[in-house]
């Protein structure tokens, strides 16, 4: 994502802010000529009524171009917000999931949502606000000039002092603010790190440590906010300083040169008010370097977030060759590791010279101790990482080939902790087949075990679901994924340890939908439970990163050590060992 070539996009608008502004200061600096144009025609007593028309209607003028002005900027800095956090938004969802899972929630979050305001406001605002004072200050000094430079070396020399002053501030303004962004970064957070385990922390009756944590990091936050706030209001006074300064020396020296009769009235006035109309843009214009100079920071954290690599990206950013849309190869099995090797770090493989085969229909089911690689190769099949040596094949196809949005429809994922998204409990479930009709989801209900739980709902499938699925029990919740991808009508499941949170009568039934279901795909499971294990018609056994065994059940008990030890151990142990 580059930042220019959004806010090039808005150049039309940005344009006309700018302009509205410069016509606007232009209107601003007639001002005062015309009223030292007025003091004379009243002191030789010629007509008073242009230069009072023109005064009024520079006035005017000025008004309706500064608010013009403020709109367009202000408008096109929404604009650009709005894009930016779009395409952020979008860049994020279709990121690498291993470059994504490297980012910190908090702070992504804190990048997306106030750093892309600050950075595009700042560089919409502030570079506006540059211009026209840059213009403002320029036209002003140029004007005083014509009225007097000798009254013009006078003041710039006392507001030049002050102005120095001033970029020092500025650049503590943008120390301080540079700090303080980082405060208010950790902060959030520490707040999202707490607010997503608040059930741990209350169960390990944490509240007042990490409410004290909180408060420290708030703290910092607000100590470096009263600093910035310090520095930027000490850049006012100190251009109020140098203006009142200056205006003493000139108005004592101006009124003796009028006396003398070497400076008119007329002039003299024009000149203290070009003075006080200097001021506010050269105020401004500090105030904007400094806050570029914070927008800075922002705009590198945007842009730093925007370049995370996408999903169909090669990694050295070059986009891969196209994949092709290709039909499955009916006599294929439905997924197959040939050799495959995958590790998350260098030297610390997790999968190691894996194969197998699951056949296109019935329950492959997938056993091994905890860490050895199970939801990973599930992974794998999905296309979140990609295998470092070996072939992944689904449907016959190498998924290096498949388009990623046919490898997905194709498979079918129910992951450990199956989370919902937000809506209703028929949008949860329509989520990744939105057109699927009313039979269709009668279907997945039934097959799921879940007809009766929303029958009893006052709204039924329209009920509307909280926050990851509030209002649902954790069995509840994974059989609503679980008919959500039968709805998608994969050729493959995936079940990692979906059976985990179900009683005994639910699990039952839900072993019921799943041999149902592998009458028409195949339905690979990572289980735990015996029951789940025994219904299996192929069973695969894991041990560090490698296939140990395949095998029924009955087989295994005979043949494999490891899956005799898991059955009599690890295993659930509701049913009889046959
Ligand atoms: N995102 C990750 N980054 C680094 N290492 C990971 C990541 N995910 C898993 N691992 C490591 O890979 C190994 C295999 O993990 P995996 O989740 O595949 O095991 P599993 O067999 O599914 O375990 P369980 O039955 O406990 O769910 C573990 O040692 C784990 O620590």
């Amino acid at each position: 994502m580059n930042l220019r070539e959004i806010v090039l996009r808005h150049r039309v608008l940005l344009i006309a802010g700018i302009g509205m502004g410069l016509l606007g200061a232009a209107a601003t600096l007639a001002q005062p000529w015309m009223l030292g144009r007025l003091i004379e025609a009243v002191a030789l007593d010629e007509p008073i009524v242009w230069p009072v028309t023109f005064i009024a209607l520079f006035f005017l003028a000025d008004a309706a171009l500064s608010a013009g002005h403020a709109y367009a900027i202000g408008r096109a800095g929404e604009n650009i917000v709005f894009e930016a956090r779009s395409i952020l938004g979008g860049r994020l969802l279709r990121s690498q999931i291993p470059h994504f899972s490297r980012l910190e929630h908090g702070d992504v979050f804190s990048r997306t949502v106030s750093d892309t305001s600050i950075a595009c406001l700042i560089i919409a605002q502030a570079l506006a606000q540059v211009v026209t004072s840059v213009f403002m200050v320029v036209g002003g000094i140029v004007l005083m000039a014509g009225l007097d430079w000798k009254l013009l070396l006078t003041t710039l020399g006392c507001l030049g002092l002050a102005s120095v002053t001033a970029l020092l501030l500025a650049r503590q303004v943008r120390l301080a603010a540079l700090r303080n962004r980082q405060n208010i970064g950790a902060f959030g957070s520490g707040l999202q790190r707490v607010l997503g385990a608040i059930t741990t922390v209350k169960a390990s009756r944490a509240e007042g440590r990490e409410t004290e944590e909180l408060t420290r990091l708030a703290d910092r936050a607000r100590r470096s906010g009263i600093r910035v706030t310090g520095f930027s209001s000490l850049l006012t006074p100190m251009m109020n300083v140098g203006t009142q300064l200056s205006l003493a020396v000139v108005i004592t020296w101006g009124m003796a040169r009028v006396a003398t009769g070497s400076l008119t009235p007329a002039d003299l006035t024009a000149f203290v008010m070009y003075l006080f109309y200097l001021v506010a843009p050269l105020v401004m214009l500090f105030m904007s370097i400094a806050q570029i100079q914070q927008g800075r920071a922002a705009i590198q954290r945007v842009t730093e977030l925007g370049t995370i690599p996408q999903e169909g990206q090669e990694e050295d950013g070059r986009p891969p060759e196209r994949r092709k849309h290709v039909s499955p190869v009916e006599s294929a099995p439905a997924v197959s590791f040939e050799n495959v090797g995958f590790a998350y770090h260098e030297n610390a493989p997790v999968l190691r010279d894996v194969s197998f085969t699951v056949p296109r229909r019935g329950l492959t089911a997938i056993v091994g101790a905890s860490g050895t690689g199970k939801t990973t190769t599930f992974q794998l099949i999905e296309g979140f990482h990609r295998p470092d040596t070996g072939t992944i094949r689904v449907t016959g196809h190498d998924i290096d080939a498949l388009p990623l949005a046919q490898l997905r429809s194709l498979v079918g994922y129910v992951e450990q902790d199956a989370p919902l998204l937000r809506g209703t409990i028929r949008e949860n479930l329509t989520y990744a087949n939105p057109d699927a009709d009313e039979t269709d989801v009668a279907r997945a209900l039934r097959l799921a075990s879940l007809e009766d739980f929303v029958a009893a709902l006052p709204d039924g499938l329209d009920t509307e679901l909280g926050e990851r699925g509030a209002g649902l029990s954790g069995g509840q919740r994974q059989r609503l994924a679980i008919a959500r991808t039968l709805l998608q009508r994969p050729q493959l499941i995936l079940l990692d340890e979906v059976t985990a949170h179900l009683d005994s009568d639910t699990e039952a039934a839900l072993r019921d939908a799943i041999t149902e279901a592998g009458r028409d795909c195949a339905v690979l499971a990572i289980a735990h439970r015996l029951s789940t294990i025994v219904q299996a018609d192929r069973i695969i056994v894991m041990e560090e990163g490698r296939v140990r065994a395949t095998g029924t059940h009955r087989e295994l008990m005979e043949s494999d050590e490891v899956y005799r030890r898991l059955a009599s151990g690890q295993f659930a142990t509701e049913d009889v060992l046959t």
